[in-house]
């Protein structure tokens, strides 16, 4: 424990707390004014700030931020803080496009108004537009500005900031509020009653997904293929965040020293992972497999590559693709049960050559305190989400090894391991034959 003396000479901790701020936040400038960016502001649509050469310190200064601001909350305010009407608004202006309908630049439609900030729309003009009563509008938009999405240049009209811009101009981020919306967030308000229902849950039918919509989340995105064009575009926008990032394929994992080879990138959706190790490592020949619908999507997408071949395949159906050098599989056995894996990994067997290599990445949360809390934050959130829609369990080292133990003994498990910055692991193991 630190003497009394030693207390008396550290500084407070909102003290401290302000001055490392002081000289993060010096270098963010610096690095804003050095790339010819803006003073960041919610004022105003001018291109999002970029802050990918300086993004450490960016994290360190909002971790210190983070601290700052709930130490200056009361008990009490930490614990409202976070309150169920935080997405209603959000869940409005998806639902009724109203991001699209504010203008963006000065020569959209003539409902528009222009100011010194740049083009706006009046709530009145928003009303029509949508159907919505002007009143309720009002306050729903109001209530976004609080979350600085879009501002109110003068009263009684509508701008863009930064974050409204991209709802308005990015459909894959829209697709990814709409499914929170309309999907996850009914499903999160009944994990309370399916683990009263459920206590030793497994599987994807015991979920809270179920109690919300009557059938998996596997079941809905079939049903439907508005659905699963969506799910699968709410997918790739989160592709960019650090909790999802491809950048963790791409990095964590020498594909280089692969040479000439193939890769097969079993439940691999649209083909997104595969594109970027597509576009990184020009010499692998990649095979993106998954159910017939999600390739029939991939097939009619507007940007497909030479080097990327679609193939429907179900991963519990003996695996075509022989003599692959790798087989990924990348967030698609964190909805299947510990046996559904064994099966998987069966499956596999007959196509693989020694040496094949068995690639799993899965959410894993870092241990506390291994990452600053705003990112913890985000992957704990991203836990128990996944846990409400699909009953996900990360699962341990040991299980891993169990499960690979079962699956044959010509698989040699190499381990878990986590990527740096990132709710990611890796699992691999390679097969000895
Ligand atoms: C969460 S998405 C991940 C997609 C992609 N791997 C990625 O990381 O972006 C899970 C994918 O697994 C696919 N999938 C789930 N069960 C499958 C099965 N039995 N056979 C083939 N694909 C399956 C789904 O269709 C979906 O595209």
């Amino acid at each position: 424990m630190d003497s009394p003396n030693a207390r008396k000479e550290s500084k407070p901790r909102l003290l401290e707390l302000v001055n490392t701020l002081q000289t993060q936040i010096q270098s963010v400038q610096e690095y804003l004014t050095e790339t010819n960016q803006r003073d960041p502001s919610f004022v105003g649509t001018e291109t999002p700030t970029d802050y990918d050469g300086i993004d450490d310190t960016r994290g360190a200064a909002l971790e210190n931020l983070l601290e700052l601001q709930e130490l200056l909350m009361t008990p009490r305010e930490i614990l409202v803080a976070q309150t169920p009407s935080n997405l209603i608004s959000r869940h409005i202006i998806v639902r009724h496009d109203i991001a699209q309908l504010v203008p963006v630049t000065s020569d959209e439609s003539n409902s528009i108004s222009y100011s010194e900030e740049g083009p706006s729309r009046t709530y009145e003009s928003l009303a029509e537009a949508t159907g919505i009563p002007v009143k309720l509008l009002r306050r729903i938009i109001r209530h976004a500005m609080t979350h600085r999405i879009f501002y109110e240049p003068k009263p009684g009209h509508v701008a863009h900031t930064k974050a409204s811009r991209v709802l308005a101009e990015d459909a894959k981020m829209r697709d990814y509020l709409g499914t929170m919306t309309d999907e996850v967030w009914q499903a999160t308000v009944r994990v309370g009653d399916a683990m009263d229902r459920w206590p030793d849950a497994r599987g994807v039918e015991e979920t809270a997904y179920w109690l919300a919509h009557g059938k998996t989340m596997q079941e809905s995105l079939e049903s439907s293929p508005e659905m699963l064009a969506r799910y699968n575009n709410a997918m790739g926008a989160m592709s960019n965040d650090r909790s999802f990032s491809i950048e963790h394929v791409v990095r964590g994992y020498d594909w280089a020293a692969l040479g000439k080879a193939t890769v097969v990138d079993i439940g691999g959706g649209v083909g997104t992972v595969s594109k970027e190790l597509a576009k990184t490592f020009p010499q692998l020949d990649l095979v993106v497999q998954d159910r017939q619908e999600v390739v029939d999507q991939a097939i009619a997408s507007a940007d497909r590559m030479e080097q990327i071949r679609f193939m429907a395949h179900d991963i519990f159906e003996e695996q075509p693709v022989k003599d692959a050098a790798v087989y990924i599989i990348r967030r698609v056995l964190m909805e299947k049960t510990d046996k559904e894996c064994v099966d998987f990994l069966k499956a596999s067997v007959s196509a693989l050559k020694p040496g094949a290599v068995i690639l799993i990445q899965d959410p894993m949360v870092p241990d506390p305190g291994t990452c600053p809390m705003w990112q913890e934050r985000k992957f704990r959130e991203s836990d128990v989400a996944a846990f409400a829609l699909v009953n996900f369990y990360p699962r341990e080292q040991e299980e891993w090894q169990d499960i690979f133990r079962q699956a044959g003994s010509g698989y040699e498990y190499k381990g878990v391991t986590m990527a740096p910055n990132s709710n990611t692991a890796f699992v691999e193991a390679i097969w000895r034959g």
